[in-house]
């Protein structure tokens, strides 16, 4: 494809974006590059490159633009974007010309928005959580979280994540993973701070390598693998991964109890659950059972107090994946986390009671909102006096961590996804 090609691709992406302002931008375009087939790989990342970068920027473009009075739009968003990264005005015209794959040349008022804003800088102050990135709304809260480190924080929250991997050692080492890797022309080190993990280097196609087709490495973001950790399951134990989705966790506690002892993986979601079949054959996870949880569903009833672990791993606003997730940050609304924070200490009171006396319940979220984490483990604790804080257990979890119940991980701090866990034990 041409550079005006991939340009008018981008702007029709950012199109159907807009128009599914709810839906998950990977999804929208997951869905475009299925119904346009004939995009090349190499194509396909520069047209993602492009329109990520714009979403990773979000407010601030649009307040760009409302600054020299243009109307937002798709196509002005990626040109402003270019003119904030250097590139001129005739440079950005080029670019945009007539063609059945082509943008179609800039209006006068684009132009114009443009060559404003390559000239000035503008003379009213951004707003910080304009700047920053995050809704005006949820500023107070990550101001209160973070303190001094907000914008050290948040600035990492808008950068790209890195690509982690578990090694699943049910198939092999960290070592073997990583020459399996290289092989492929995959270059991989060792994760700072995970006994299983491997860190790439840049975007790469990781799914189409051998490791990662023969079960030997999962995609997992290192704060993930510690959460795993923080459960402590091991061999001879009953295990519930009680919000297992596509089983991105519960995959990872197989491998921790050798494919012994027996793990339920639930979820509402019966797509969900059903993803997760082929991971868990990829995987050779041999020790995991499925259950859908349904309303009026007894099942509940007859495995209270029956299980040494049970992980919550809890529908949560993101808030700690953002920088894999940018368009999360305009989507999400002060309502979502109300109703958030209600639905996870439902689930949560409803787990506590599938745990055995002297067993462990872990919650965790990818959120770093105190209100979805240590808010919600204080009100538990009241709500439960038969659940304390306990210390992890294992030796998987890095010694930094070892002396806490509670772990809690930043972008910034960590270099993981933003992960918060808390261990809560059953009296006996
Ligand atoms: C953070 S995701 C889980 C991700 C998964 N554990 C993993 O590691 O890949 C939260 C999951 O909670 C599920 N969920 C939502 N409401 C639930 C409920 N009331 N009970 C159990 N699971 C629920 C969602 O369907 C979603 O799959």
């Amino acid at each position: 494809m041409t550079p005006s090609a991939r340009l008018a691709a981008a702007i029709d992406l950012l199109t159907e974006m807009d128009a599914s302002p709810r839906r998950p931008a990977d999804a929208v375009a997951n869905s475009f590059f299925r119904d346009r087939r004939f995009i090349g790989g190499g194509d396909r990342r520069a047209i993602s490159a492009l329109v990520w970068d714009t979403l990773r920027h979000w407010r601030r473009t649009e307040w760009l633009i409302g600054h020299v009075g243009g109307e937002v739009t798709p196509r002005l968003r990626i040109a402003v974007r270019q003119i904030l990264t250097g590139v001129t005005p005739g440079v950005v015209s080029q670019a945009f010309v007539e063609g059945r794959f082509a943008p179609g040349a800039l209006t006068p008022d684009e132009r114009h928005a443009l060559e404003s804003l390559s000239k000035a800088e503008p003379a009213e102050a951004m707003p910080d959580a304009v700047r920053l990135e995050v809704p005006d709304w949820l500023f107070p809260h990550l101001r209160t979280k973070f303190g001094n480190e907000l914008e050290k924080e948040l600035e990492t929250l808008g950068q790209e994540a890195t690509l982690d991997l578990r090694v699943n050692t049910l198939q092999g080492d960290r070592e073997a993973a990583r020459k399996m890797l290289l092989r492929d022309g995959l270059r991989a080190e060792p994760t700072p701070l995970s006994p299983w993990g491997l860190r790439l280097s840049g975007r790469v196609p990781v799914t189409a390598s051998a490791a990662f087709r023969d079960g030997l490495v999962e995609i997992q973001d290192e704060g993930s693998q510690l959460v795993v950790a923080m459960v402590g399951a091991s061999p001879e134990m009953r295990v519930l991964d009680y919000c297992a989705g596509a089983g991105g966790k519960t995959l990872a506690i197989a491998m921790t109890m050798q494919n012994r002892g027996h793990i339920v993986a639930c979820d509402v979601s019966a797509p969900r659950l059903d993803g997760a079949v082929r991971r868990f054959r990829r995987a050779g996870a041999h020790n995991v059972e499925r259950h859908l949880l349904t309303a009026g569903d007894k099942w509940a009833k007859r495995r209270a107090g029956s299980f040494d672990r049970v992980l919550v791993d809890a529908p949560c606003t993101g808030t700690g994946t953002w920088r894999r997730n940018p368009d999360a940050r305009v989507r999400l609304q002060e309502q979502d986390l109300a109703e958030l924070t209600v639905k996870q200490a439902q689930i949560l009171d409803r787990a506590a009671a599938l745990v055995r006396p002297g067993g462990r319940l872990v919650y965790a979220t990818c959120s770093v909102l105190d209100a979805e984490n240590c808010d919600q483990i204080d009100a538990f604790l009241k709500r439960h006096e038969d659940f304390s804080l306990a210390t992890p257990e294992t030796e998987d979890v890095p010694e930094q961590f070892r002396g806490s119940a509670t772990l809690s991980l930043t972008p910034a701090k960590n270099g993981t996804d933003g992960f918060f866990a808390a261990i809560l034990q059953k009296s006996a």
